[in-house]
């Protein structure tokens, strides 16, 4: 017996990714019909041992990251998504960046308005979640509850039934797309409850059925601001994909590689996030600057800037918010976090200072002469925008990086699963290992 069509309500969706998916599994069969054997790239000794930097070796759908250009979401860089993707004023929709994720296709305004409206239905949380949620310590880190809320969704997901049922593994991906969608639906929801029992006083407000997924957020947060709303599509919009290696992202990609459920996968994908040299850099951005803010006051010159900067790098600390493994010039992401502040808000004492900081690190890094890319990343300006429109809790930062990873890394899984990719299983080596490999290698 097939599998039953699990996205009832959804046709168009479904429909669009039944036919890319048969023609990309054929480009797949061709691919290793014709050239699985053909060498395309070699592996040095020292990417080996420092963290696979430059190796070439995922099959990863939603984007692209070039060192010089930065992120590409199916080929369109942030601008050129923000210019052609349907938006609510200013900025995309979360729902038409997670179709164009989806499928590589810009969304008409209607398919954009169809996901919205279905992610909308789906926005609420079984009640044993949010009791579940509620009885969380207050002190355990929001990322932690994250993770926790996140995991908690996997009772009864459709992959599993999937799985359990004889459903063909060609059909995987049907089940994953559903799964997936009730994920990115129903993470702003956990995330604005660990916020209002971590800071506020524990009551929120039921999601919209006739918001954006950011506006819901936003409201759930306990926002009435459009600006913040505005913000809040913006930096889902920045944070939703950076191609398959980095640490979230590879994570979710491992885990659902063994058929573990988007839920599961991603959970595990949040607690890669919560590294403070990944997504944690989020809040340690902030806690460093309002730290940095205290000290030299709201107009400060770039020497007070560089002692602050001298004082971190004698401790043997990183700048948070610069530096990349992979960009090589100011992400930018970054930079879009700048024109942000240029466009819609005036002399802000703290975005001032992270424009500052721009000015003067990234020659002390040069100096310094360690980081091979001495320039801010997308969590040297996101923070400070949060602070501005007052959400200046800054532990619960990284939790809204994750709300918006959701859109990335769920959308790669479905493609894992549409392209029949098999269980990740690379080889280690011991050092003599390698030193004997070494050593062949060059007699
Ligand atoms: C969403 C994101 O995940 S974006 C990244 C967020 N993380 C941060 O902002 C934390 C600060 N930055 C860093 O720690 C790093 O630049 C990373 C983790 C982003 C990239 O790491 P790598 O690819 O290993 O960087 P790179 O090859 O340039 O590192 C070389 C040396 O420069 C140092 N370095 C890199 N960035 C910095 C920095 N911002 N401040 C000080 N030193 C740095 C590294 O610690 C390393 O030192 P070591 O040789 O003593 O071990
Ligand atoms: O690409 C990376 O390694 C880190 C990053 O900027 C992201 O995940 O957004």
């Amino acid at each position: 017996m097939a599998c039953k069509l699990l996205v009832r309500k959804f046709q168009s969706l479904r429909v669009i990714l039944e036919e890319k998916i048969t023609v990309n599994r054929e480009r797949v069969a061709k691919l290793r019909r014709d050239n699985g054997e053909t060498v395309i790239d070699q592996i040095t000794a020292d990417q080996i041992v420092k963290g696979m930097r430059g190796m070439r070796a995922l099959v990863n759908e939603t984007s692209t990251l070039d060192p010089y250009s930065g992120i590409k979401f199916r080929g369109l860089t942030i601008p050129e998504c923000q210019a052609r993707l349907p938006k609510k004023h200013n900025q995309p929709l979360p729902e038409s960046v997670y179709w164009l994720l989806l499928t590589g296709d810009i969304p008409t305004p209607s398919q954009a308005e169809e996901l919205r409206s279905e992610l909308a239905s789906r926005a609420s949380l079984p009640q044993h979640i949010e009791d579940m949620l509620n009885s969380l310590p207050k002190s355990l880190h929001p990322m932690v509850q994250l993770s926790i809320g996140v995991n908690s969704l996997c009772e009864g997901n459709q992959f599993d039934k999937a799985f359990k049922s004889d459903c063909k593994r060609a059909d995987y991906w049907k089940s994953a797309l559903e799964d997936a969608l009730n994920l990115v639906a129903k993470i702003p929801r956990i995330a604005a409850i660990i916020y209002r029992n971590a800071f506020k006083d524990g009551k929120i407000c039921a999601p919209s059925q006739s918001c954006d997924l950011a506006e819901n957020l936003g409201r759930m947060l306990g926002w009435d601001d459009p600006n913040f709303f505005e913000l809040l599509r913006l930096y889902l919009t920045l944070h939703s994909d950076h191609e398959g290696g980095n640490v979230s992202a590879h994570t979710t990609h491992l885990v659902g590689s063994g058929l573990c459920d988007v839920f599961r996968s991603y959970s595990s994908g949040l607690n890669a996030l919560a590294g403070p040299l990944h997504g944690l850099a989020n809040q340690e951005v902030l806690k460093w600057l309002i730290e940095l803010w205290k000290i030299v006051g709201d107009n400060p010159t770039e020497d007070d800037i560089r002692k602050y900067v001298e004082g971190t790098m004698k401790k043997g600390q990183v700048v948070p918010g610069y530096g990349h493994a992979v960009l090589r010039v100011p992400d930018p992401r970054f930079l879009i976090e700048l024109e942000y502040k240029k466009n819609y808000i005036q002399n802000d004492p703290l975005l001032n200072i992270v424009e500052l900081c721009y000015k003067v690190i990234p020659d002390m890094l040069k100096q310094q002469g360690k980081a091979k890319n001495p320039y801010p990343n997308v969590d040297a300006g996101s923070g400070a925008l949060l602070h501005h429109y007052g959400l200046r809790e800054y532990e619960f930062f990284t939790v809204l990086f994750g709300v918006s990873r959701a859109i990335g890394c769920s959308a790669s899984q479905v493609w894992d699963r549409a392209l029949l990719l098999p269980i990740e299983r690379p080889i280690s080596l011991t050092l003599e290992s390698l030193e004997e490999l070494v050593q062949q290698a060059k007699s």
